[in-house]
């Protein structure tokens, strides 16, 4: 693979007619004033579900007594990560997380990134994707991993109506990151640096999200 460079964008590119989730309000950006049109700008009316594209799920999302988005630390997404190519697991089971520490890792970095196979752009919303099972998800906690991110569009199956996946995170306290794109990233260790917009009083919010390279210990 290539050199990577020094900001490695992870986030979805949102083109018009972005697939959404099944049921889900679709993403658009209407033209509003255009400078060809006689305006002395260019602008657009944005209109998104919060769980489109790259995204972060706040707990209120699938627990009525769960945080919004705006009291979730952002030091949750920002900091050191660990990229795991765990093509092949689907649904991903905690036996993608065996012998990471005898890997030659010291620790296990708070954030671990989960690359499943999905590719970089959606042409429509994908039904068959690799879910997490609830094991997965305790097995990480236990590791001291505080956010888990996939490139998938949901940590449970697109069918499932108990969220059995994201009920663990809200039992671990561990927190989510959805629909990234990893097809372009070598599996390994960086800083992830994913800013959630700055909605309040919200279940989620799309994302932008980058990977700069580790610091290297002194
Ligand atoms: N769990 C998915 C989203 C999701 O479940 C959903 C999103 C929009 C409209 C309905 C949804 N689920 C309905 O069962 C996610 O976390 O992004
Ligand atoms: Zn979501
Ligand atoms: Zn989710």
């Amino acid at each position: 693979m290539s050199p990577q460079p020094a900001v490695h964008d992870i986030s979805r590119a949102l083109t018009p007619g972005h697939p959404n989730w099944p049921g889900d309000a679709p993403f658009s950006v209407t033209p509003a004033a255009r400078i060809g049109a006689g305006d002395s700008v260019n602008t657009g009316v944005l209109s998104t579900s919060t769980h489109t594209g790259t995204h972060v799920d706040a707990p209120w999302h699938y627990s009525d007594s769960g945080h919004r988005l705006e009291e979730v630390p952002l030091e949750v997404y920002v900091g050191p990560c660990l990229v795991l190519d765990v093509r092949g697991h689907s649904p991903v089971g905690p036996e993608v997380l065996d012998g990471l520490k005898m890997g030659g890792l010291e620790a296990l970095p708070e954030r671990l990134l989960l690359y499943t196979g999905q590719p970089a752009h959606w042409q429509s919303f994908p039904a068959d994707f690799a879910a997490l099972t609830p094991e997965f998800v305790r097995r990480a906690a236990g590791l001291g991993v505080r956010l888990v991110g996939t490139d998938c569009p949901s940590v449970d199956p697109l069918t499932s109506k108990t969220l059995e996946g994201h009920a663990a995170f809200w039992e671990t306290g561990m927190y989510i990151l959805e629909g990234l794109n990893l097809s372009a990233t070598a599996p390994g260790q960086y800083q992830l640096v994913c800013l959630p917009l700055p909605l309040v009083g919200v279940d989620g919010a799309p994302a932008r999200a980058v990977l700069l390279p580790l610091q290297e210990q002194g």
